[in-house]
């Protein structure tokens, strides 16, 4: 009895002192926090578990974040109260989005690389590409076995990323040499691994050093390659940087190679997680159609590009031998070769006896201040969503695009105005009356109802610009074209964040990071954030849409009466002629408007897992499995670390997944610890009212957040900061515009005279029901408010 009094004591003393401490010290402004319990905090269908209940604010110096970004707070002796964050529970992070804390910076200081070991690495370094160079240019000499051939399905899988440029060959060599001295600093132990991975490397200049863009006086419009956005740091965002990380790199030998299992053993073959996982099935989603689904992909082109490895002379290295029905000898494979192995059993490609699906590594990027560290892969787009795709992200590409009187070039098809014609080398078909198209990223012509996107907004540039000219008579053409491009670009983000991103992430997601437009300017601008894309948003979760697509499109005419013809998709990838046709784009348009978008789940349409560019051929390539493989190319940390990121408890065995996926997954994977992000992301139940689990949410609206506050040009942000500013006056004209008064605006009007207010939903949402173009329900902007006095 005794005893138990005195444990008694001890225990009410030491809760007393606890709560004392953490009034006191930890959690200074407590206020309402107490009288909830909040110790549990149900999300979605999730729980939070913190020890203690949230703070009303974050004792000095701590800010209290949304956790993805603060991923200080996986580290093991983190110290990161919960607070409370717009509805939502957030952490005091004092690191922010950075993986280490100012005492742990200092700490490196005082350890510095000695003079000796860094010209070394600089030696072994230039040794090291020297010889890789060589090897490389050598396999030229076999082009017939170490190229791709263009009636492969591995072309058109070239045609989708490669961005080869004289610049882009330059830089990624630089980016390999710092590589290449980060491994030889970490080989002769200046680095330790922890250093590494936590960034601490720098103060340590590398081989490559590219000098820094010259910004002159603040410019009203936005530069063509991103550069100068940010003052202090003038290359964020632009264009052939790299990706930036949520969490440290997941490679197997802390800088590049690609990762294996926690076993040590190798990871299951991407194909075989596409195949065993990844099955097709159709899930109609009650809502959203297939338009949300194409200006997803519409978005990423803009902001996304990795940019892929080629051959000396810019063709498609190929890893596989004759065309994919085994790999290549290791002798003939480029250094950036990580072809994907098929299983001579492979229920799908087994039949067609290919063992190889080919697949090129991204190439590296040097960091802006020349230190050396972990790869990073690089980014052939601007980061920004700044229409780059529409307008190229090159002095050249944009005067190639360029019309007298501040137009954009275009191809009149018999009175209508399409983006012009390239040579056919873009088209995969070689047939007579074959035709493709120019754009700003070269693969606009991926899938056609992407190039309506793109000639909905090129003929929006037109107009706006003849428009503007009739008003502005004083102007010359670049004016009238400059000031076009800024309007263009803010009705693009303002179409983002105020009809896409609030459908995708659902109310809550957007009330904590504070996603949606503002009333008038919004004064969110923070000099300190890096809009760059994360390798996780890029190579994992934005890839969401690939889940979305429906492997055929349904081509709809009022005038005959319903569907008119149904598209499987792989035809009309890299085959867009029949825009051609007079009425095929509004009956596109109405298809997509009417047509149900898929859901996000682990079921991936044919089209894209088996039949991809096949072409001529009947088997194409796999883009689940390629997903999946640049995850572990880009050196993305696996699922648990993410999940653990966001908040979210990590899963230990397969049987806490759905019966129908555990089962799935434990056949293939070793075990939870081994899943790859993409793979985990599309098992998630979605968010309330969101279309994607919370996993991808977090890190897609991290991003936007960040392209939001980390952008001088944001549209919304006030003249005290962004030099392109727009009055308050043309402010809201902007944020009259909506993706439905483009469609109206830019149709052929041969089929299309009505469309639905809300783009992304279907016709058959109440509410939702098509109304004539000229209806008030869909707003227009009054260019009149640009006119100059
Ligand atoms: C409509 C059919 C689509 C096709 C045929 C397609 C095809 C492709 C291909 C071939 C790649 C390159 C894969 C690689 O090598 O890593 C890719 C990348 C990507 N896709 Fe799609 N995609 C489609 C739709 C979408 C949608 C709807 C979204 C988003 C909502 C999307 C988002 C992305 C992203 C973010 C990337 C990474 C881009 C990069 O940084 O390289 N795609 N897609
Ligand atoms: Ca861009």
């Amino acid at each position: 009895m005794c005893l138990y009094n005195s444990v008694l004591r001890l225990f009410v003393y030491n809760s007393v002192l606890r709560l004392f401490v953490y009034v006191v010290v930890v959690c200074p402004v407590l206020l309402s926090a107490l009288a909830r319990d909040s110790s549990v905090v149900t999300h979605g269908q999730e729980h939070y578990h913190t020890k203690d209940p949230p703070c009303a604010s974050c004792p000095r110096l701590g800010r209290c974040v949304p956790k993805v970004q603060c991923p200080a707070h996986v580290r093991s002796r983190s110290y990161n109260p919960a607070c409370h964050l717009e509805g939502s529970v957030g952490i005091c992070c004092f690191t922010f989005r950075e993986h280490a804390a100012e005492s742990d910076h200092s700490a490196r200081a005082s350890t510095a690389i000695s003079a000796d070991d860094v010209k070394a690495s600089h030696q072994k370094s230039r040794q090291t590409l020297a010889q890789w160079m060589s090897i490389a240019g050598k396999l030229l000499e076999h082009s017939a076995r170490t190229l791709v051939n263009r009636t492969s399905p591995s072309y058109g899988h070239h045609l989708s990323v490669v961005t080869h440029d004289a610049r882009a060959a330059t830089l990624g060599q630089g980016g390999l040499l710092n590589l290449f001295a980060a491994q030889e600093l970490k080989a002769r132990q200046a680095i330790s691994d922890d250093e590494l991975a936590l960034g601490f490397t720098e103060h340590t200049d590398g081989p490559f050093c590219l000098p820094p863009p010259t910004c002159s006086s603040p410019s009203r419009y936005r530069s063509i390659g991103g550069e100068c956005n940010n003052p202090t740091h003038s290359t964020w965002g632009a264009i052939h940087t790299g990706f930036e990380r949520l969490l440290p790199p997941d490679y197997s030998d802390g800088t590049w190679a690609m990762r294996t299992a926690k076993s040590g053993l190798p990871l299951p073959s991407a194909r075989r997680v596409s195949s065993t996982l990844l099955l097709d099935g159709s899930h109609p989603s009650s809502a959203h159609n297939l338009m949300f689904m194409q200006f997803g992909q519409f978005i990423a082109h803009d902001i996304s590009a990795g940019v892929v490895f080629t051959a000396d002379n810019g063709s498609a290295i190929s890893c596989c031998a004759n065309d994919g029905e085994d790999l290549l000898p290791s002798e003939l494979q480029h250094f950036a070769c990580a072809p994907i192995e098929v299983a001579p059993d492979d229920l799908f490609y087994g039949q067609f006896q290919r063992k190889c699906i080919n697949f090129v590594r991204t190439q590296i990027a040097p960091a802006d201040d020349c230190s050396v560290g972990y790869a990073k892969q690089m980014n052939g787009a601007t980061h920004y969503p700044d229409l780059s795709h529409l307008y190229g992200s090159s002095e050249e590409k944009l005067s190639s695009l360029r019309e007298a009187g501040g137009l954009l070039r275009t191809f009149n098809d018999f009175g209508r105005e399409l983006p012009p014609l390239t040579e056919r080398k873009e088209c995969l078909s070689m047939k007579e009356g074959a035709a493709c198209f120019e754009s700003g990223d070269a693969h606009g012509n991926q899938i056609i109802s992407l190039t309506v996107l793109h000639t909905i907004f090129t003929r929006e540039h037109n107009r706006v610009a003849r428009e503007l000219s009739a008003l502005n008579p004083g102007w010359d053409e670049d004016t009238v074209f400059w000031e076009t491009r800024r309007i263009l670009q803010a009705v693009f983000q303002h179409i983002i964040y105020n009809e896409w991103l609030p459908l995708l992430l659902g109310p809550q997601i957007i009330k904590t990071f504070q996603l949606l437009p503002s009333e008038g300017y919004s004064s969110s601008y923070d000099p300190h954030v890096n809009p760059s894309l994360s390798a996780e948003f890029s190579a994992a979760a934005m890839r969401f849409g690939h889940s979305t697509v429906d492997g055929r499109l349904m081509i709809q005419s009022p005038k005959m009466g319903g569907v008119y013809e149904s598209i499987s998709i792989p035809e009309v990838m890299f085959q867009p002629a029949r825009m051609r046709l007079r009425h095929f784009m509004d009956r596109l348009l109405i298809g997509l408007s009417h047509q149900a978008m898929q859901t996000v789940d682990p079921f991936v349409t044919e089209g894209l897992s088996r039949y991809m560019f096949h072409g001529g051929n009947p088997y194409g390539v796999d883009l689940a499995a390629i997903n999946i493989q640049r995850g572990r190319d880009h050196g993305l940390n696996t699922y648990n670390q993410y999940r653990r990121l966001v908040g979210l408890e990590p899963y230990t065995e397969f049987q806490q997944f759905a019966p129908s996926a555990a089962q799935r997954l434990s056949s293939v994977y070793e075990r939870p610890d081994d899943i790859d992000l993409w793979v985990g992301g599309l098992l998630e139940e979605p968010v309330d009212h969101g279309i994607l689990g919370p996993t991808f949410a977090n890190i897609i609206a991290d991003q936007f957040d960040r392209l939001k506050k980390g952008d001088r040009f944001f549209y919304e942000h006030e003249p005290g900061v962004n030099p392109g500013a727009f009055t308050t006056v043309q402010l809201l004209e902007i944020k009259k515009v909506t993706l439905s008064r483009l469609i109206c605006d830019n149709r052929d009007g041969v089929e299309l005279s009505s469309q639905s207010p809300a783009a992304f939903l279907r016709p058959d949402v109440p509410g939702n029901e098509p109304v004539p173009c000229e209806s008030p329900r869909i707003l227009s902007m009054d260019l009149s408010k640009f006119k100059e006095n």
